[in-house]
Parts: structure tokens; C-alpha cells; sequence
């Protein structure tokens, strides 16, 4: 084994952990595409993700498959403890901290992430900026089915108040995000403390009744 290896208390390689990884996505996601016109299949979501936060120059193995594994809780019939057990405590966490509950309404659910998102983890952040810059990009690229102007216009405006929840996390990844929020005239506001304070505080008294 090598040093890295033991270093890691693992028996995979890095490349062979990743790999690893990639297969189980992509087993995971097989029969799903994406909602452009040409019906991408959606494995390249979670690999563009994974390859946007090497190109942000993020090394970090747990980070990279958190990032290749990121949506298969919410759109797959993956649990929780199946990711633990197969990558271990650390990536399933960083999954779980990007995870949208889907048996909540789509509007709760998107509220829900400009509250929590100041308050994940590190790791959870860059994969949730990297999520953002490619759903952005591929935005850019071509309006997925059914959506209005105003849909994608709408998703700016509200992926600019997730970014600001993870500002201070990586250069790269937040310049990359500011010049698509600035060509679309989107304020990219920082700390909206006070508001998150006081949703958070609501949230919780839902919570309780
Ligand atoms: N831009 C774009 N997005 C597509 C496409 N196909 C699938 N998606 C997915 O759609 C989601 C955004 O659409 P919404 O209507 O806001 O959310 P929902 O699908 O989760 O209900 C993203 O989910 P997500 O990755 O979980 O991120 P999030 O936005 O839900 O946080 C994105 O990955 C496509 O062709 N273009
Ligand atoms: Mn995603």
C-alpha cells in the first residue's frame, strides 16, 4: 500500500477512488438526462462539478467525490448510509450538507438553501459554488426545456443569494460566478446576515409547531 494510501486509512488509490466514484455515479444516474433539448445524459453534471473544482485547484479526494456524488441522494435511489458505507463518513457528510430535501415544496426547498448555505461546511461550499457555475454556465448555453426567460432570470437571481452565503471560499470559483452575475446585472450582496438571521429564526418555529 502506498504511503498516501495508509495516510488516508484507506485501501484505494486516489486515481482508483475516483474512478470508484465516477462508476457509482454514473451507475447511479444511468437513465436520466438533462433538461437541455439534446437530453445530455446527466452524468455530465456531476463530473463537469468534480472537474470545475480541479480546475479551481481544489486536490482534496473526499471534496472531488462529495462533488461526483452530489446530487445522487436527491435524485437517486442512493441513501445516506449507502454512501457512508461505500466513501466513508466524510464524503456522505459533504453529500448530505449539499442534499435538498424533495419532499418539500420546490419554493421551500430553494428558500431553504439561501438560509443553510452560510452554514455548511467548507468542503459543502466549493461543491455548491462549483454546482452553481455549472448549472449558470450551462444556462448560458442553452434554456432547458420548458423554462421561460423569466425562469432563467429567476435562477440567477436566486443562485446569487447561495453564492453570497459562500463567499470567502474560493477565488476562482466566486470570480468565474461574478462575471455571469455581472453580464446579467445580478448584485452578488454579501452578508444579508440580519434577513438569514430572522428566516432562520421563523424556520425553526415552523419547526417546533
Ligand atoms: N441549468 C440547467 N440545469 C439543469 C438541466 N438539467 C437538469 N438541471 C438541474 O435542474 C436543477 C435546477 O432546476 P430547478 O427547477 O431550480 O430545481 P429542481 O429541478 O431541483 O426542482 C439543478 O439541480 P441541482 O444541480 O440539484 O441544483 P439546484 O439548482 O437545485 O441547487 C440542475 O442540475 C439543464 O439542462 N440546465
Ligand atoms: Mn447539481
Amino acid at each position: 500500500m502506498s504511503e498516501l494510501c495508509k495516510l488516508r486509512g484507506k485501501s484505494d488509490s486516489v486515481a482508483a477512488a475516483i474512478v470508484k466514484c465516477v462508476n457509482f455515479s454514473a451507475t447511479k444516474h444511468r437513465s436520466q438526462r438533462r433538461k437541455d433539448p439534446e437530453q445530455t445524459p446527466y452524468i455530465n453534471h456531476p463530473i463537469g462539478v468534480a472537474y470545475l473544482l480541479v480546475e479551481a485547484g481544489v486536490e482534496d479526494v473526499d471534496t472531488l467525490q462529495a462533488a461526483l456524488l452530489h446530487d445522487t441522494v436527491e435524485d437517486t435511489d442512493t441513501s445516506h448510509q449507502e454512501l457512508d458505507d461505500t466513501f466513508g463518513p466524510k464524503v456522505a457528510g459533504v453529500v448530505a450538507e449539499v442534499t435538498d430535501d424533495k419532499s418539500l415544496h420546490w419554493r421551500e426547498r430553494k428558500r431553504l438553501q439561501i438560509i443553510h448555505t452560510p452554514d455548511v461546511s467548507h468542503e459543502a461550499k466549493l461543491v455548491k459554488l462549483a454546482d452553481k457555475l455549472y448549472n449558470l454556465r450551462d444556462l448560458e448555453r442553452c434554456k432547458p426545456l420548458g423554462w421561460t426567460d423569466t425562469r432563467v432570470a429567476e435562477y440567477f437571481k436566486w443562485s446569487a443569494q447561495v453564492v453570497a452565503g459562500c463567499l470567502g471560499t474560493n477565488k476562482y470559483l466566486e470570480g468565474e460566478l461574478e462575471k455571469l452575475f455581472t453580464l446579467r446585472n445580478v448584485e452578488l450582496q454579501p452578508g444579508r446576515s440580519e434577513e438569514i438571521e430572522e428566516e432562520k429564526a421563523k424556520s425553526s418555529v415552523r419547526e417546533i409547531l
